[in-house]
C-alpha cells in the first residue's frame, strides 16, 4: 500500500501541487487523467522521490529506489549505451540474476544499437521492458501508450493486466481516455492542483461525458469549420 498525504509542491512561487491525498492498494491499477501541466508528471516525480515535496509518503514496499518501476514519458539514456547494456545496467541495480535478454525482448528491440539512436517507441519499450525484468512491486507509467504502435498497445495493455493479477499496484497517466477504461480501477482527474473527482469503473462513463463536455464546449464551433 502507498499512503500519499497532504502532498504539495511548488517550483518557486507557482504551486503546481496542492494537499494531494491518495491511496494506492496492491492488486489495483489507478489511472490519473489532467490537461497538459496540470502536475501529472510533477506528482510521479514526487511519488519516485525524485523531486522534493512537502506532506508524506508511506509505502509498505520501502523507498522507490528498491521498489518502484518508473516509467518516465520520455525515458533517459546515457550517449554511449547500447539496449542490451540498458537492460543489464537496470537488472544489476536490482542484483538480479543474469538473464537470458534474448529470450526476454519481447518488443523485437535491435537490443545491440545504441538506445540514445532508439524511436520515440522504442525508447519507451525499452525503458518498460528494463522496469518489468526488475520485478518491481509498485509500477508508475507515464503516458505508457503514447507513442508506440498499435501491437505493442496492446501487449502493454496485457501486461497491465497481468501485474493486476500479480498483485502488484499501478498509476499510469494518460489522455487516451479508452485505454485507461480498459485497465484501471479507478481514475483519479488532477483539477486546479488537485484530485477534484474519483471515479470507479462503474462511473468511467460519467467521467468521459463531463471531460467532453469541458474539454470541447462550444471551441469548435469557433474556428467556423467549412
Ligand atoms: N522543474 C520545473 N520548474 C518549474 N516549473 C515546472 C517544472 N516542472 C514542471 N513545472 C511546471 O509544473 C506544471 C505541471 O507540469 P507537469 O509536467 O507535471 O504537467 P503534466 O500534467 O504532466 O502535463 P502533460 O500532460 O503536458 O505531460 C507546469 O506548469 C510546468 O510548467
Amino acid at each position: 500500500m502507498i499512503d500519499i498525504e497532504n502532498l504539495s509542491k511548488s517550483y518557486g512561487d507557482k504551486t503546481v501541487l496542492e494537499n494531494i491525498t491518495l491511496n494506492l492498494v496492491k492488486g489495483k491499477v489507478y489511472g490519473i487523467v489532467g490537461e497538459n501541466g496540470a502536475g501529472k508528471t510533477t506528482l510521479f516525480n514526487c511519488i519516485s522521490g525524485l523531486e522534493k515535496y512537502r506532506g508524506t509518503i508511506n509505502c509498505e514496499y520501502g523507498i522507490p529506489k528498491i521498489s518502484l518501476g518508473y516509467l518516465q514519458t520520455e525515458p533517459y539514456f546515457f550517449s554511449k549505451i547500447t539496449g542490451l547494456e540498458y537492460l543489464k545496467l537496470l537488472c544489476n541495480a536490482r542484483n538480479l540474476e543474469p538473464l537470458d535478454f534474448i529470450e526476454k525482448n519481447i518488443f523485437d528491440l535491435p537490443l545491440n544499437e545504441y538506445a540514445i539512436n532508439y524511436s520515440t517507441g522504442m525508447k519507451k519499450k525499452l525503458a518498460l521492458t528494463a522496469i518489468l525484468l526488475q520485478e518491481n512491486k509498485f509500477f508508475i507509467l507515464d503516458e505508457p501508450f503514447n507513442g508506440v504502435d498499435i501491437h505493442s498497445n496492446m501487449i502493454i495493455t496485457e501486461i497491465i493486466q497481468q501485474l493486476k493479477r500479480l498483485d502488484k499496484t499501478i498509476l499510469i497517466s494518460s489522455h487516451i481516455f479508452s485505454t485507461l477504461n480498459e485497465t484501471c480501477d479507478e481514475i483519479f482527474l488532477l483539477k486546479n492542483k488537485t484530485i477534484s473527482m474519483r471515479v470507479k469503473k462503474e462511473q468511467f462513463g460519467i467521467l468521459e461525458n463531463e471531460m467532453k463536455d469541458y474539454s470541447i464546449g462550444n471551441r469548435i464551433s469557433k474556428l467556423n469549420l467549412k
